[in-house]
């Protein structure tokens, strides 16, 4: 097991003890410098001859990767890029990253991190992260110890059943974990040393993948019901004991398991999921930024869902108690949302519906008053005609959902539609952006799950935003971390939703965008944490609650920013269990 020193000379600057020498500490990924190590590093640590003669900065090094990863065309060869990079010098990698971060996010984030979930068992290269499978029951909590470090504080973990829209992906589901703790150290500085993607590889019900000789799971039909469930538990309980101070994040589960896993362990250990929580924060800051474009007040607006399932249904969670809080109740509070799912509407007196999706069903009287009557319940065009909804938000991965005669619809009624297609990766989104301009005769207010170019429409640019959890995620992670927070409450979310809306500026609502640039990342990320620490300290789950005025301090302490490497001194040997770990979040 591996642990971090920085030493703090009299002088105040800080020194990397590092525990190898030679050969084994260049091609280790958390410690080596590459052409960095100066001279007389190479020659205590014993390096001499192991590199090319001249010795580069942090900067070159970065400069020089920068430009052999944009030599390649493919984003899919960029994303292997990064994550050789990755492998092999995790600082640099961090530095490159952060440094184009808004370049690279559609690379090792969604669409080419779907690409690379697909193309996992065949673009292999090095192993990142946990397996944990069903042969591994009974010594979950050995499995954990193998991980590369100690001390643990985020754990991103998939079962790989819902990667993005692309359904089950066995195995390569572990490219979204991996992606996502990418982006927590890029944006809120968690240190890569204190985070671990983690895979519940419980087989898959993917034939093509059963079928592929090169398939690098475990080779078996998903594992479901009791069994499923003591595996999870049996790995909640190992995550509680081996790393007691550790954040959990469910990501990318189907839409039953994802609400059934929340509820059940929110309690048992800090934990969320990302796609009911994180993205119905963004959905929310959508909707405040949203009223302030359009002047519609927020309870005058009207939410048409394209798909309930764990995103829609946890937007629609979060839209209703921002609702209930500026006082709606009653009728007007169940007709601020409508549900759309593969069976139509979602309607109270049908027996199919999702125990998730029933508190979101109409009683079928008040469809039949809006002239709805049942065979046009399931016609998302006939939908909005009778509904009349100010925003519409898709995530349902069905592509082309929102058609020409719905979105024409939509700006029959309104004047500034939102219009929301957050499906991932690019290929599920419910529009193209610019079809939804054309369509709405460049009214429309649009967002995209994933990256999207800007659109020029009768010669105005719109810029398109990005609607996506990343904008959430990385500061209520860093949030809970820093107030040390017992268990991450829906309030966190509602307070982080609050703070994206207010990052929105003018001058992004005025070029079209419901959403600010991801350019500024780092700094909304800081932001976000801020108020989730508040929010943490008032509603009193923080065991370290943090006066106002020291949360910057703070924060900015806690975030890692590989500015510039460390000066490395070999590690004096010491008792085994006696070292200390890095001092981010102690
Ligand atoms: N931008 C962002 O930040 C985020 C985006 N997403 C994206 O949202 C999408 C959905 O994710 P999630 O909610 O977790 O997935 P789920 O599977 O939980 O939900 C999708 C829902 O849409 C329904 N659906 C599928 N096709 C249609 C259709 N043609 N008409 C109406 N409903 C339909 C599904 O029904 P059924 O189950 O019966 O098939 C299901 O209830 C994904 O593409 C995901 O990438 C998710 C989280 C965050
Ligand atoms: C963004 C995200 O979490 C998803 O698409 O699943
Ligand atoms: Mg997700």
């Amino acid at each position: 097991m591996e642990r971090y020193d920085l030493r703090t000379e009299p002088s105040g600057r800080k020194r990397l003890a590092v525990p190898y020498r030679g050969a084994r500490l260049l091609r280790h990924p958390m410690y080596t410098k590459g052409t960095a190590f100066t001279q007389e590093e190479r020659v205590s640590l014993g390096l001499e001859g192991l590199l090319p003669h001249s010795v580069t900065t942090l900067e070159q090094q970065s400069r020089r990767v920068y430009a052999s990863i944009q030599r390649k065309t493919d984003p899919l060869e960029k994303y292997i890029g990064l994550a050789a990079l990755q492998d092999r010098n995790e600082y640099l990698f961090y530095r490159v990253l952060i440094d184009h971060i808004q370049e690279f996010l559609p690379i090792v984030y969604t669409p080419t991190v779907g690409r690379a979930c697909q193309e996992f068992s065949h673009i292999f290269r090095r192993a990142r992260g946990l397996w944990i499978t069903p042969e591994h029951r009974g010594q979950i909590a050995d499995v954990l110890k193998n991980a590369p470090f100690e001390d643990i504080r985020l754990i991103v973990v998939t079962d790989n059943e819902r990667i993005l829209g692309l359904g089950d992906q066995g195995v390569g589901g572990m490219g979204i974990p991996i992606g996502k703790l990418a982006l927590y150290t890029a944006a809120a500085g968690i240190p890569p040393w204190q985070t671990l993607p983690i895979s519940l590889d419980v087989g898959t019900d993917n034939m093509d993948l059963l079928d592929d000789e090169f398939y690098l799971g475990w080779r078996a039909p998903r594992l479901r019901g009791p069994e499923y469930d003591s595996l999870v538990e049996e790995f909640v309980q190992a995550v509680k004991r081996v790393f007691p101070r550790a954040l959990l994040q469910w990501e990318d589960f189907k839409k039953l398991n994802a609400f059934r896993l929340l509820d059940r362990y929110r309690k048992t250990l800090p934990s969320f999921n990302d796609d009911i929580q994180g993205t119905a924060a963004v959905g929310v800051a959508a909707l405040l930024a949203g009223s302030r474009a359009t002047g519609i007040p927020l309870r005058q607006q009207r939410v048409l869902f394209f798909g309930s399932g764990a995103a829609g249904i946890g937007i629609g969670r979060l839209v209703r108690e921002t609702l209930r809080g500026e006082g709606l109740e009653g009728e007007a509070l169940t007709t601020a949302t409508a549900h759309l799912d593969l069976q139509g509407l979602l309607m109270d007196d049908d027996p199919m519906l999702d125990p998730v999706q029933r508190a979101f069903a109409w009683p079928a009287e008040l469809a039949d008053r809006m002239g709805l009557v049942p065979d046009r319940r399931r016609d998302l065009e006939a939908v909005i005609r009778a509904y009349q909804p100010t925003v519409l938000i898709g995530v349902s991965a069905s592509p082309g959902a929102f058609t020409e005669g719905a979105i024409r619809e939509m700006a029959r009624h309104t004047v500034r539609p939102l219009v929301l297609a957050l499906s991932n990766p690019t290929s599920k989104a419910e529009a193209k952006p610019e079809d939804i301009l054309a369509w709405s005769e460049g009214r429309a207010l649009v967002a995209t799950g994933s990256p999207s170019d800007a659109v020029t429409f009768e010669g105005r640019v719109h810029r398109i935003g990005q609607g996506n959890n990343v904008f959430i995620f990385p500061g209520v992670g860093l949030g809970a971390l820093v107030s040390e927070a017992r268990e991450v409450t829906d309030g966190m979310f509602a307070a982080a939703a609050r703070q994206l809306a207010r990052e929105v500026r003018d001058d992004d609502l005025e070029a079209g965008s419901l959403f600010p640039s991801t350019a500024r990342i780092r700094d909304i990320t800081a932001h976000v944490a801020e108020a989730v620490v508040r929010e943490a300290r008032d509603s009193g789950v923080a065991n370290r609650p943090l006066e106002d005025g020291l949360i910057p301090g703070v924060l900015a302490e806690a975030i890692w920013n590989p500015t510039s490497y460390l000066p490395s001194d070999p590690a004096p040997l010491r008792p085994a269990g006696t070292e200390a770990s890095m001092p981010i979040f102690v």
